[in-house]
């Protein structure tokens, strides 16, 4: 399908779930991601969910990267959607969060940072294909932010479900090392 078709069906397919049968789902999602074949790395960025879109929640794997690395850093992105760009922002225990006009929280007080600086990312999607590239809203957001960042990140998606079929994979578009689903680790 294309990236198009896939936003739509994707959407609904998040919607649908029920707050029991989403909860179970991350539930599973977490224990595949404490199977990572990785050690976990220092500056670690994350996201806020956009809730009415039924994104899935990282705030677990957050838990469980400082678990396993007490050092790990937390950055966020801002999104700029004027130019469609994204910056890093660390925060701290006390850092602000406000939301955006698109529903996302973001920090108000962090410290900026630069691409290079993040060893690791957690990138929503709305889905992947077998061969690791995403689909994200269509804006580019991520694309253009992962091109900035170092050769040897970490980028890992999360999925409530299984691969797509993506017709047109775009030669900008930035490949995933491991998506997560409830099921298995798909390493790329
Ligand atoms: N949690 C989270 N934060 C993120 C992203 C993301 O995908 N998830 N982004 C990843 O890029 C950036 C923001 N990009 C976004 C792109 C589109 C929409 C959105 O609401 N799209 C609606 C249509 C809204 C409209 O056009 O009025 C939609 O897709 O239904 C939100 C965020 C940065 N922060
Ligand atoms: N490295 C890049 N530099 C400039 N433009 C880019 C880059 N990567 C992607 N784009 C542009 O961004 C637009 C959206 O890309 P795409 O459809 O792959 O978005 P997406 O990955 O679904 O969304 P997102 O990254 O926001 O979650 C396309 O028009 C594409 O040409």
């Amino acid at each position: 399908m294309t990236k198009a078709a896939l936003r739509t069906l994707y959407k609904q397919k998040r919607l649908a779930l029920t707050a029991a049968k989403k909860d179970k789902l991350e539930d599973l999602i977490l224990i595949q991601f404490q199977q990572l074949p990785i050690s976990f790395p220092d500056v670690v960025m994350t996201y806020a969910p956009i809730q009415k879109l039924a994104e899935y929640n990282p705030v677990l794997i957050e838990e469980y990267c400082i678990f396993k690395n007490p050092a790990t850093r937390l950055v966020y992105p801002v999104a700029n959607f004027t130019n469609n760009t994204l910056q890093a922002f660390e925060v701290e225990p006390d850092t602000y969060f406000d939301v955006n006009s698109y529903g996302i929280d973001e920090p108000i007080d962090g410290t900026p940072l630069a691409p290079t600086d993040i060893d690791m990312m957690l990138v929503p999607l709305l889905t992947f294909n077998e061969q690791g590239y995403r689909v994200g809203y269509g804006k580019g957001f991520y694309d253009k932010f992962i091109a900035q960042c170092k050769q040897n990140i970490i980028l890992i998606g999360i999925s409530f479900f299984e691969p797509a079929i993506i017709d047109d994979v775009h030669y900008l578009d930035e490949k995933l090392d491991f998506c997560i689903t409830p099921n298995r680790i798909y390493a790329f």
